[in-house]
């Protein structure tokens, strides 16, 4: 196990950095028909039978991907996995909590998106976001429900973090995506390293989403220390165009593997 890895629950806390895979976008395909195909509960039960840690879904207000019967479908398959954990993310001022208090998933992630965001593109902002939040999370915890938020690597801000009660923070690694094989890589993963120490520090966990594809997935891991959780859609479901649910999981995971055997 990685000694860097904060000691909370987690239900698959001997994985290195458990994988577990976003179904956005097999969602965003079946909705232009009215077919049920491609599914979403035979995708991520395919997902889960090749080795994925997990399921991850944000159902956004408009529900242009993830419906509502999507989220509690997943929640009733998830409970058939005792090994496999269900993040449901979103902005918990929208439409987020009643999932949670329906659900009690054993993970939400906070993400502070508009009603009609493109896609996520940054992190929470505190202090200024603080008072809103801290009552959403202390509701998760009461509940049972792990919560992490989403934020860009400002390390200044982790024992904010800390201080509002939430159990892990995702880095936002869009900016790490864009970066990866260009000049910029090194001072980039710079900051996001700085930042794994620092939520480290104040005894955070952390996962890390967001454009993390099979070519820049090992170099991240590698270089930033303690990252418990990777949530990973765009890219997975792309490649599984090509290759198939399974032997795309397989693919991360050897990517996730590669990063620790060195
Ligand atoms: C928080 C995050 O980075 C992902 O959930 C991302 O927002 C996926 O959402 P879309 O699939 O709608 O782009
Ligand atoms: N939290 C990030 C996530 O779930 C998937 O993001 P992406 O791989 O679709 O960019």
């Amino acid at each position: 196990m990685n000694p860097l890895v904060a000691p909370e629950a987690s239900r698959h806390r001997d994985a290195r950095c458990a994988l577990s895979v976003n179904v956005n976008k097999v969602a965003l395909l079946r909705n232009t028909r009215h077919l049920g195909i491609p599914s979403v509960m035979r995708a991520a039960e395919l997902c889960l039978l090749a080795g994925a840690q997990g399921i991850t879904v944000h159902p956004r207000p408009d529900a242009r991907h993830i419906r509502s019967e999507d989220v509690h479908e997943l929640a009733a398959l998830l409970k058939t996995w005792p090994q496999a954990e269900y993040n449901i993310e979103g902005n918990p001022t929208q439409n987020l909590m009643d999932f949670v208090r329906a659900l009690r998933p054993q993970q939400v992630t906070f993400v502070p998106d508009s009603e009609d965001q493109f896609t996520s593109d940054h992190g929470w902002n505190l202090p200024a976001d603080m008072a809103r939040l801290r009552p959403l999370i202390a509701e998760c915890k009461a509940l049972g429900v792990r919560v992490s938020l989403f934020m860009d690597p400002l390390p200044l801000a982790m024992p904010l973090v800390a201080e509002l009660g939430a159990d892990r923070i995702e880095l936002y690694t869009e900016t790490y995506a864009s970066a990866y094989g260009t000049p910029r890589q090194a001072e980039v993963l710079a900051g996001f390293t700085a930042t794994a120490n620092a939520a480290l520090a104040v005894g955070l966990g952390i996962n890390a989403g967001h454009d993390l594809s099979r070519d820049n997935l090992t170099t991240f891991l590698r270089e930033v220390p303690g990252v418990q959780e990777v949530s990973i859609g765009h890219a997975l479901i792309a490649d599984a165009l090509e290759l198939g649910y399974t032997e795309t999981v397989r693919e991360y995971q050897r990517a996730i593997q590669r990063a620790y055997s060195l």
